[in-house]
């Protein structure tokens, strides 16, 4: 295990393109269970009433001292065959539960901080994505009509590996291992010219676990 995050750390001071950005350890244990627990909600609020009274009745009786419930009560979708993401799910969010999260807003007004080039907020859109423990996002770049030149993802919950595959040259390949807390922005060549994915939970004594990445991505009209 700690040869695997060495060699994954050496790889990632080896080879990390200029335009990848990344701070390991950005939100506090507790900023991460308070984005974690409003994501959870809003999340929670999608999706089917047969899965919303399942997890009614999982935190009734056995209490919710973990953030994430079991996967099983979850109603995580398994991808198309062409799909890229699997064993998710996911939801655009058009507003963050600051009423009912008591300390989310200066947690948000930090992320916010981290938008790239002053980017207006309301230039943005926010996605929330929930990978089941099993889940995995297979190689892709971002729909390039669909948002503009650059992408942030917080990643909360269980650690996962980012790679980073160029399609220029196919042997520059990259390994970054995010853990809950991090925020990582991939700009202009490297939104662009990187395929990046998520691998999926290898269970070699490590932690596996459910994962949740905030992604907002700038406008595709906003230079
Ligand atoms: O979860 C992540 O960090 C990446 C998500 C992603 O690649 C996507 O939603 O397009
Ligand atoms: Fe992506």
């Amino acid at each position: 295990m700690a040869k695997r995050l060495l060699s994954s750390l050496a790889n990632f001071r080896g080879n990390l393109p200029s335009e990848f950005h990344f701070i390991p350890d950005f939100f506090s244990l507790s900023e991460q269970r308070t984005l974690l627990s409003a994501a959870l909600l809003r999340l929670d609020a999608t999706g089917s009433r047969r899965y919303q009274k399942k997890r009614k009745s999982y935190i009734a009786s056995e209490g919710s001292s973990s953030i994430f419930l079991p996967d099983g009560y979850y109603e995580f979708m398994e991808g198309h065959y062409d799909g890229v993401i699997h064993n998710y799910r996911e939801m655009h969010l058009t507003s963050w539960p600051t009423a009912e999260i008591s300390g989310l807003s200066p947690v948000l007004d930090r992320l916010h901080s981290l938008l790239p080039f002053q980017t207006k907020l309301d230039s943005t859109q926010t996605h929330l994505l929930h990978l089941a423990s099993n889940g995995e996002i297979l190689p892709h770049i971002d729909n390039v009509s669909a948002s503009g030149h650059w992408i942030l993802g917080v990643s909360l919950g269980a650690d996962r590996t980012l790679r980073l595959e160029s399609c220029i040259k196919p042997e520059e390949t990259v390994d970054v291992l995010l853990p809950s807390g991090s925020v990582y922005i991939q700009s202009d060549s490297v939104r662009y010219q990187y395929k990046h994915s998520i691998l999926k939970n290898r269970s070699l004594g490590g932690a596996t676990g459910q994962r949740i990445s905030v992604m907002i991505r700038v406008s595709s009209s906003v230079g």
